[in-house]
């Protein structure tokens, strides 16, 4: 957490009331949440009664598809298909296959380029044959694992003629790239604590007031009746106050992270040459500027992440394990790269904190750690190309 975010978290923390009292204590907490709901409303190019506070990305993602598709099912019942990319992070993909196999939902998956971007032209494609079932589309602004910017804009260019609700997941775009929620034209979007150097466990779905969004969490009515629960004060302050700083040095971050990143991607090149950058090209601006993403030929990611780690540099696989085996990630396969090839993936994510000292700590240790990988994969037989 940033040194503000904290401060203000642990300040918030002291304090006795409840958001939802009417007491005096109550009060004060109440209006700590209101100017913290204005700060966040401000940062993200939205009015301050579009923002509902959630326990974070996947609590928000979840609001977003089943309360969409319930709002949308509810007015007209033939509205059953939910279009998602098929790059989305889980906590959007999963609430939607949750849908298909307990709300009569049928998922359609929109394919993605080699880079990771979302075909609009199959977007176009199935509006114009199925738009009147269509429930809602969620395609996110930025992909977490290959950084890949999404044409959003263009997506709700496609279903505005229809009036079909959008939603797009911005958790990794916020604080890297510009992100106004207004000008984007989308209905809802996603937004979480901790990747804008807040706490974990705070987030926000902010939704325009006309969308059609039934609640997933009942109880007391808080936050305009979709997400009862009694709001955590501490955690939502924090999150204002680190979401503001994180947007305000926005124009001085993101041509620093850029400018790391891309020399990261040179350094990598050089210090492992069968390295395959995944992703847009990083001159292309389609990418998160904080965002590297390779693949290791004959390498397993999760023994580069461990090697690494213990070189004392942290890196993600992007990918999920499944009953203790790694899966290759579902990103890299929509992007049509062999299974075999997407096990050796590694994903760089740049921070507020990070610096050319982190990367030079990288190229020292990659050719020893990707020589030690690949003799790993040689001996367990996971090998690119099949072997064994
Ligand atoms: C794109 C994306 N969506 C959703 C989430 C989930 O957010 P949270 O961890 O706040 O639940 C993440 C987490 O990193 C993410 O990268």
């Amino acid at each position: 957490m940033s040194p503000a975010a904290l401060a203000a978290f642990v300040g918030e923390a002291q304090r006795t009331g409840n958001a939802s009292s009417l007491h005096s204590a109550g009060r004060a907490a109440r209006r700590a949440v209101e100017e913290s709901r204005e700060t966040v409303a401000r940062a993200l190019g939205a009015r301050p009664s579009e923002v509902i506070f959630t326990a974070g990305g996947t609590e928000s993602d979840n609001l977003a598809i089943k309360g969409m598709f319930w709002g949308r099912r509810t007015q007209d019942t033939r509205r059953t298909r939910i279009l998602v990319s098929a790059v989305e992070h889980h906590a959007v993909l999963d609430p939607a296959f949750w849908m298909a196999g307990h709300a009569g939902a049928e998922i359609v998956l929109l394919p993605v380029d080699g880079d990771g971007r979302v075909d609009v032209d199959t977007l176009r494609a199935e509006l114009a044959e199925h738009a009147d079932e269509v429930a809602l589309i969620s395609v996110m602004w930025a992909n977490n694992e290959v950084g890949t910017l999404q044409p959003v804009r263009e997506v709700v260019r496609a279903a505005r003629p229809y009036g079909i609700p959008v939603h797009t997941d911005a958790v990794q775009a916020v604080g890297q790239v510009e992100v106004d929620f207004a000008a984007s034209g989308v209905d809802a979007m996603t937004v979480t604590g901790h990747k804008v150097g807040g706490p974990v466990g705070v987030g926000a779905l902010v939704a325009r007031r006309d969308l059609a969004l039934e609640a997933v969490l009942h109880g007391g009515g808080q936050e305009r009746g979709v997400r009862s629960g009694t709001l955590d004060g501490a955690a939502i302050v924090a999150f204002a106050v680190a979401l503001e700083e994180t947007v305000a040095a926005l124009p001085e971050r993101a041509p620093r992270l850029a400018a790391l990143r891309d020399r990261l991607v040179e350094q990598v090149r050089q210090a492992a040459p069968g390295a395959v950058l995944r992703g847009p090209d990083p001159a292309s601006g389609d990418r998160l500027p904080g965002n590297a993403h390779f693949t290791f030929p004959g390498a397993e990611g999760d023994s580069l992440l461990y090697l690494l780690d213990s070189a004392g540099v942290q890196a993600s696989t992007g990918s999920a394990c499944q009953a203790g085996v790694p899966q290759p990630s579902h990103v890299l396969l929509a992007m049509g790269v062999p299974e075999a090839e997407a096990r050796g993936a590694l994903r760089f994510s740049l921070g507020a904190t990070s610096t050319q000292a982190d990367v030079d700590r990288l190229a020292a240790a990659l050719p020893g750690v990707v020589a030690r990988a690949q003799a790993a994969g040689l001996v367990s037989g996971r090998t690119m190309g099949g072997a064994a």
